[in-house]
C-alpha cells in the first residue's frame, strides 16, 4: 500500500494535534488490514494501518476510565468497573470513546486529558444555566442507593431499592447524572431529551424499562429496570471475540427489533455500540436491552440531522459529512455485526481522525479468516449494513427481512418508515415514471418481494387486497408512542394525500415502495434494469416528444431540455431509450439538471 497523505476531513473539525483522547495512543498494531477499494488510496496513514495481530483484536474498556482514577464527582468508588482492565497481551485501552467534537460541544472546550468531567470549581463558574427539569424531587424518600454497577462519560449507574410501599426491597437501576457536569445548555438539553425519549419509548421488549426521573440540587436520577447480565461488550470479550452465526443472529435480531421500533417512532439513537446493550440476566439466552439514549434525538421522516455525534468506531460516514438520519444507526449495527462475526473492528486506526478516514474511505476486509468460512448470506447481510451510501443501505426493518436472519426463530418484521418515504416520492412522480417503476417491480426477486409483502400485510389491506390512506394511518397509530408527536410522523401522512381518493393494490405498492437506489447497489442491478426495460417496452414505453418528457419530469424553463434529454429518447421511434428509462427510474428534477450543468 502506498503512502497516504492525510487530506483534511470533510467536517469533523478535529486536527491531528488535538488527537490522543488524553492517552498516549500506544496500542498494539491495529488488527484490521484496511483494504483499498479499486486500487484507490484510502487516505489512511500507513502507520495507522496495522498488520494482523495474533491477539484477540477487539477491546474496548470503560469509555472514560482514565478520569475515574481521579477524584470522582460522586462518593462512589472510583474503580468500580475493574473487569475491563485487562492485562497484556490485550492492547491498552482503545475504547469506543465519544467523538471529541461531541464532548466539546456538550461540555465546552475539552482538554486532551479530560473528556467530560470538569472540576467542581470550573462548573461553579458557569452561571445562568437553568438546571431545573421539573422532575419529582423526592428520590431520597423513595429509594435507597446501593453499589455502583457502571459508568460512562455522563453519569454513573447504581443499584437502588424501593424504601417502602408495595415494592419495598425491589431492586432498580439508577443512572445518576451530576448537574455539575451540565456545563452547557446543550448538555442540559441532552439530559432533558434522554428522559423524554426513554419515557416515550419504554415498553418495547428490547429497550430498558424506564420507571421515573427525579432531581435534586446536585443530580438527575433516571430510575429504570436493573439489567443484571452485563454489557454485550463484556460477553463479546469473554467469548474471545467471535460468535457463531446463530449466536450472532440472536443478538442481531434483538438489536434490529429495538432500532426498527425507534426509527418508526422517529428516534435515532446515535450511540449504538456493544457497551449500550445490556442483558437482563447472566443467563446465556437472556434478553437484551438497549440503554443510553443520552445522544439520541427526534428526527422527522424527511429531516436530515447535522451534528457530529457518536463514538468513533461506530460512526457512519454521512454523520461525518453532517447530513444524516436513521440510517446512521444501521451503519453502527453493521459495525457490531462485523465484530460479532469475526472478532475485529471493521474500521480501525490509532487516532480519531485515522478512524474517520477509514470510515469514509476504506472497505472492510471480508477476505481474511473467518470470513471465507462464513455463509454468503452473512457476508451479504453485513455488507448491506455497511454500505457507505445511506440511501443504498438496508433499513433496520429490511435487515430483519434479510435471508440471513429472517428465518431465525420468530423474527417479526416491523413496519418500516422507509416505505412511506418511498411512497411519497412515488405519489409525486409522473405517470411515465410510475410505469417505469411498475416494470422494475416485476423484476424483483422472491427475497425482495418478501419484505414488501410483510410491509403490505402490516398495512392491513381490505378484503380486495388494497390499501388506502386510512389503512396507513391506522397502522401507524397502532404503533404510535409519544415520540411520534415530536418527530411529526403523523404529519408526514399528509404527503400521501392522493391516496385519500384511491386505493393501492399490492402490485402498485411494490412499484411505490421499492428503492431504486438500493437495487442499484446490488450486484444484479444491470440485469434488473435490462429486464425491466424489456417489460417497459412491451407495456409502458411510448413515443414522446422532448417537451412532453420535460413537462412529465416537471423540468423548469431554465433547463435546456433538447440538450439534456437528447439521449433519453430513441431516435428511431421517439420512445424512451434504455438510458432515458434508467434515468427516469431515479427520478429527476430541475435541481438534478442544475447540478449537472
Ligand atoms: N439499567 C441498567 N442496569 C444495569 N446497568 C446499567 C443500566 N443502565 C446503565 N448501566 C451501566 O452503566 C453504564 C453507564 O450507563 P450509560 O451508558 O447510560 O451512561 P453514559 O454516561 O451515558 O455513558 P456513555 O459514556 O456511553 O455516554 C452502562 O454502560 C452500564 O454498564
Ligand atoms: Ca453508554
Ligand atoms: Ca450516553
Amino acid at each position: 500500500m502506498g503512502l497516504c497523505h492525510g487530506k483534511p476531513l470533510p467536517n469533523p473539525n478535529i486536527s491531528e494535534a488535538e488527537e490522543g483522547n488524553g492517552e498516549k495512543e500506544k496500542e498494539e498494531p491495529p488488527q484490521m488490514q484496511i483494504q483499498v477499494a479499486n486500487g484507490e488510496n484510502p487516505n489512511v496513514k500507513d502507520e495507522e494501518i496495522g498488520k494482523k495481530s495474533p491477539f484477540f483484536p477487539f477491546y474496548s474498556p470503560s469509555p472514560a476510565h482514565h478520569f475515574f482514577s481521579k477524584k470522582s464527582p460522586s462518593t462512589h468508588s472510583s474503580n468500580s468497573t475493574p473487569r475491563r482492565f485487562f492485562k497484556k497481551p490485550f492492547p491498552p485501552p482503545s475504547p469506543a470513546k465519544h467523538i471529541k467534537a461531541v464532548l466539546a460541544r456538550r461540555h465546552g472546550s475539552v482538554k486532551p486529558n479530560e473528556a467530560a468531567i470538569p472540576e467542581a470549581s470550573e462548573t461553579e463558574a458557569v452561571t445562568g444555566l437553568d438546571k431545573s427539569f421539573g422532575f419529582s424531587k423526592n428520590f431520597g424518600n423513595k429509594y435507597e442507593l446501593g453499589e455502583e454497577v457502571g459508568r460512562g462519560h455522563f453519569g454513573y449507574t447504581c443499584k437502588a431499592k424501593f424504601k417502602k410501599g408495595e415494592l419495598k426491597g425491589q431492586q432498580v437501576a439508577v443512572k445518576v447524572i451530576p448537574k455539575a457536569k451540565m456545563t452547557t445548555a446543550i448538555a442540559i438539553e441532552d439530559v432533558r431529551r434522554e428522559v423524554k425519549i426513554l419515557r416515550a419509548l419504554t415498553g418495547h421488549n428490547n429497550l430498558v424499562q424506564f420507571y421515573d426521573a427525579y432531581e435534586d440540587h446536585d443530580n438527575v436520577y433516571i430510575v429504570m429496570e436493573l439489567c443484571e447480565g452485563g454489557e454485550l461488550l463484556d460477553r463479546i470479550l469473554s467469548r474471545g471475540g467471535k460468535y457463531s452465526e446463530d449466536d450472532a443472529k440472536a443478538v442481531m435480531v434483538q438489536i434490529l427489533n429495538v432500532v426498527a421500533f425507534c426509527h418508526l417512532q422517529g428516534v435515532v439513537h446515535r450511540d449504538l455500540k456493544p457497551e449500550n446493550f445490556l442483558f437482563t440476566s447472566k443467563d446465556e439466552n437472556s434478553q437484551m436491552k438497549a440503554i443510553d439514549f443520552g445522544l439520541s434525538d427526534f428526527v422527522k421522516p424527511d429531516e436530515r440531522l447535522n451534528d457530529i455525534v457518536g463514538s468513533a468506531y461506530y460512526v457512519a460516514p454521512e454523520v461525518l459529512h453532517r447530513s444524516y438520519s436513521t440510517e446512521a444507526d444501521v451503519w453502527s449495527i453493521g459495525v457490531i455485526a462485523y465484530i460479532l462475526l469475526c472478532g475485529s473492528r471493521p474500521f480501525w486506526a490509532r487516532t480519531e481522525s485515522g478512524i474517520f478516514r477509514a470510515v469514509l474511505k476504506a472497505d472492510p476486509s471480508f477476505d481474511e479468516a473467518p470470513w471465507p468460512s462464513l455463509s454468503t448470506e452473512a457476508k451479504d447481510f453485513v455488507k448491506r449494513l455497511l454500505n457507505k451510501d445511506p440511501r443504498k443501505r438496508m433499513s433496520a426493518a429490511q435487515a430483519l427481512s434479510h435471508p440471513w436472519i429472517r428465518n431465525y426463530n420468530d423474527v417479526i418484521v416491523p413496519l418500516d418508515i422507509l416505505v412511506f418515504r418511498l411512497m411519497k416520492a412515488y405519489m409525486r412522480s409522473s405517470s411515465l415514471r410510475k410505469a417505469a417503476l411498475r416494470a422494475l417491480s416485476k423484476t424483483l426477486t422472491a427475497d425482495e418481494i418478501f419484505y414488501l409483502k410483510e410491509q403490505f400485510t402490516l398495512l392491513e389491506p381490505n378484503k380486495n387486497g388494497c390499501i388506502s390512506l386510512e389503512n396507513i394511518r391506522m397502522a401507524i397509530m397502532k404503533h404510535a408512542t409519544d415520540a411520534m408527536k415530536e418527530s411529526r410522523v403523523p404529519d408526514f401522512l399528509a404527503s400521501l394525500g392522493p391516496l385519500q381518493y384511491r386505493k393501492m393494490d399490492f402490485e402498485e405498492f411494490c412499484a411505490a415502495a421499492l428503492s431504486v437506489l438500493q437495487l442499484e447497489g446490488s450486484d444484479r442491478w444491470e440485469q434488473h434494469a435490462r429486464s425491466a426495460y424489456e417489460i417497459f417496452e412491451k407495456d409502458g414505453n411510448r413515443a414522446i416528444v422532448i417537451e412532453e418528457l420535460a413537462s412529465e419530469l416537471g423540468l423548469g424553463p431554465s433547463v435546456p431540455v433538447h440538450v439534456v434529454l437528447h439521449d433519453w429518447i430513441r431516435h428511431t421511434d421517439g420512445k424512451l431509450s434504455f438510458l432515458g428509462f434508467a434515468k427516469l427510474l431515479h427520478g429527476v428534477s430541475s435541481r438534478t439538471f442544475a447540478k449537472v450543468q
